[in-house]
């Protein structure tokens, strides 16, 4: 019997998204979304980077969507988006509540989260300017809260099997929009994940490419090991911003450089995440019961253990309610 209610059987709102995006530097927002919701969520961890929006994309991309939202129609799958900075960029890599953010969306009763990324590339297989999907993790992050499962929660011990942090069907659906939207990316690839907010020296890349790591980030732990915890789908969309110390000659990378790489680059980023959200919503309703059949079936952590950790912390606070962005 499980001790946890369906988490969207809360009356959180009535628009239920099966599916996440957590916007990374540079996404503070999905444009052209049509905004359904816009909940502020309350976690037994604390409160998440951003309120949390319930939108509605487009039906389907189209010639011309300079955006990349399909146009705006607003009948295509419904997608929650988490800011994980914060609207304005006001959380540092290093403190992000990472666990009130995951937690969140899973109280929603999202079942797949896309991860949006800008990431350094350590070699040349992976460029600037191009796309890659992760399949593994290398930590390098000290003191962050990385597992539900932690002695908090009047929880049994858990020991979260973590050889492929991703999820395969996601990291499938996330290849395959690439593939149509006719992008450059690697479809692999090992993402050292160090502390922040600092870069890197010459040094410490090295090392990173001598560990076996060809991409740099300050994110992407502990978000697949939560999300894993959580038994939600994972995988991370990571743009190339640079070449991090400048491996290639290029320039050392800088705050600034990202953020002007993103900005000309969000079109490219917006039409993958909306393509790929548009076909994992199809993939997922395709898989009912939700997370039991098919592609789609999830078994990182026993759904018992899931269903006390949530159980035992009672649900997520959805006090407030807000319309607009
Ligand atoms: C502003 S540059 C460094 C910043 O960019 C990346 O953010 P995110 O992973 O959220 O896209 C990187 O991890 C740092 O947090
Ligand atoms: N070079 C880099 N190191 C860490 N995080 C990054 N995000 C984007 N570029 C990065």
């Amino acid at each position: 019997m499980s001790l946890l209610p369906e988490p969207h059987q809360e009356p959180r709102t009535e628009h239920r998204a099966r599916i996440a995006i957590i916007g990374g530097t540079g996404l503070y927002k999905l444009p052209g979304a049509v905004v359904l919701d816009t909940l502020d969520i309350t976690t037994p961890f604390g409160p998440p980077s951003s309120a949390v929006t319930v939108a509605r994309l487009a039906t389907q991309a189209g010639p011309g969507d300079e955006d990349g939202d399909g146009g705006g129609d607003g009948e295509g799958p419904l997608v929650a988006f988490l800011s994980r900075h914060g609207r304005g960029h006001s959380v540092a890599p290093q403190q992000i509540n990472y666990r009130a953010n995951l937690w969140a969306l899973k109280s929603l009763g999202v079942e797949a989260v896309i991860s949006s990324a800008a990431v350094g590339g350590l070699v040349s297989s992976h460029g600037t300017g191009t796309f890659a999907v992760p399949d593994q993790v290398l930590d390098k992050t000290w003191g962050r809260a990385d597992t539900f499962y932690d002695g908090s929660l009047p929880t049994g011990v858990q020991h979260l099997p973590a050889a492929e942090p991703y999820s395969a069907p996601l990291r499938a659906a996330l290849i395959a929009a690439l593939e149509r939207r006719s992008e450059d990316f690697a479809g692999a690839g090992t993402v050292a994940v160090i502390n922040g907010p600092r870069f890197s020296t010459k040094a410490e890349s090295a090392a990173l490419v001598q560990s076996g790591a060809q991409l740099i980030s300050m994110t992407q732990y502990p978000e697949p090991m939560l999300a894993a915890e959580l038994n939600m789908h994972f995988a991370a969309l990571a743009f190339i911003t640079d070449a991090d110390t400048g491996h290639d000659g290029s320039e050392p990378v800088t705050a600034d450089l990202v953020l002007g790489r993103l900005a000309a680059a969000q079109p490219r980023i917006l039409a993958v995440l909306s393509d790929a959200v548009r076909t994992v919503s199809a993939g997922l309703a395709s898989a009912e019961p939700a997370n039991d059949g098919g592609m789609w079936r999830m078994a990182l952590m026993p759904p018992a253990a899931v269903a006390t950790v949530m159980g035992a912390a009672g649900p997520a606070s959805h006090g407030t309610k807000r319309t607009g962005p």
